[in-house]
C-alpha cells in the first residue's frame, strides 16, 4: 500500500482518460479507479477527454461527473482528433501534481496504479511506466502479428535509441506534472510514435524512469469479467 502523507502536502493524482466510443467501459473503469484510490487513501481526479463519440459516451460521462463529484470532469472536443492531442488537452484541466495516462478499455487495469505510485515514491522517479516486456508483464488477446509488431517496434527502438526503457510504445504511465508539461513542449509527435518520443526524450533530458510490469489485455466491452469487479455483484 502507498504510504500516506500529512494532508497539508498530500499529492493529487489526475488520471487523463481519452475516450472514443467507450460508453460500455467508462462506468466500470471509473468505479474501479474510485475503489483503487479510496482503498489506498489517495487524492484523485479523473479527466475524461471525449472526442464527440457517437455512441453516447458523453451522456454516460455526465452521469459519472455527478455520481462521483467532485472527482470526475468531462472535457470534450468536437471531432476525433487523436490520442496524443487528447492528453495535451486534458492536462490543461488537470489539477494534480501527478498525472496518470491510461486507456479506457481495460487494456490498462487500475490495480497497477498503487504499484506505480509506490515505486515513484520510493525512488522519487520522474516517470513510472507500465511495461509489458519486463518482469511478469505481458500481452493478452492480441494475435501473433500484432504482438510481433509491438515487440519488434520496441526491440528496434531500444537497439537504435538505447533509452533503457523496456516498453516504449505503451501509454500506461505516471508522470510528475512538471515533467509531462516539459515533455509535451519538447516533443512534436502526437501520433502513434508519441509514447516512444516521450520516453526517449525523457531519457535524453536526464529524467528518471521506473518500470512496473503490467498485463495488457486487449479491449474489453461490457460483458467480459474484469478483475476486481466481484464486489459489484
Ligand atoms: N479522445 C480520444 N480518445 C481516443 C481517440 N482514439 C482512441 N481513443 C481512446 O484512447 C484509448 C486507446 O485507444 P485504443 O483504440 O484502444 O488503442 P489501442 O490500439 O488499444 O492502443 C493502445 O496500445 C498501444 C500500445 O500497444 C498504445 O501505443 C496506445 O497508446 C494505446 O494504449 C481508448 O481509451 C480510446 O477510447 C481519439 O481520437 N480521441
Ligand atoms: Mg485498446
Amino acid at each position: 500500500m502507498a504510504p500516506s502523507k500529512p494532508s497539508a502536502e498530500k499529492d493529487v493524482y489526475s488520471v487523463i482518460l481519452p475516450t472514443y466510443n467507450e460508453r460500455q467501459n467508462l462506468p466500470i473503469i471509473t468505479w474501479l479507479l474510485n475503489k483503487t484510490f479510496s482503498e489506498h487513501n489517495l487524492d484523485w481526479e479523473l479527466v475524461i477527454v471525449d472526442d464527440g463519440s457517437p455512441d453516447g459516451t458523453q451522456d454516460v460521462a455526465k452521469q459519472l461527473v455527478k455520481a462521483y463529484a467532485p472527482h470526475v470532469q468531462l472535457q470534450t472536443r468536437t471531432g476525433k482528433l487523436g490520442l496524443g492531442t487528447a492528453y495535451v488537452h486534458g492536462l490543461q484541466f488537470a489539477r494534480g501534481n501527478y498525472i496518470i495516462i491510461m486507456d479506457a478499455d481495460f487494456s490498462h487495469h487500475p490495480k497497477f496504479i498503487p504499484r506505480m505510485i509506490d515505486l515513484q515514491r520510493k525512488h522519487d522517479y520522474d516517470i513510472v511506466t507500465g511495461t509489458r516486456y519486463a518482469g511478469d508483464g505481458g500481452v493478452y488477446g492480441w494475435d501473433l502479428r500484432r504482438k510481433l509488431t509491438s515487440k519488434g517496434a520496441n526491440i528496434f527502438a531500444d537497439t537504435v535509441l538505447r533509452p533503457g526503457v523496456s516498453d516504449l510504445t505503451g501509454s500506461f504511465r505516471l508522470y510528475k506534472r512538471g515533467v509531462l508539461e516539459k515533455l509535451f513542449a519538447q516533443t512534436d509527435a502526437r501520433g502513434f510514435t508519441m509514447q516512444m518520443a516521450l520516453a526517449v526524450t525523457a531519457k535524453a533530458k536526464g529524467y528518471s524512469i521506473g518500470e512496473v510490469p503490467i498485463s495488457f489485455v486487449d479491449r474489453v466491452y461490457g460483458d467480459i469479467v474484469v478483475d476486481g469487479l466481484r464486489d459489484l455483484a
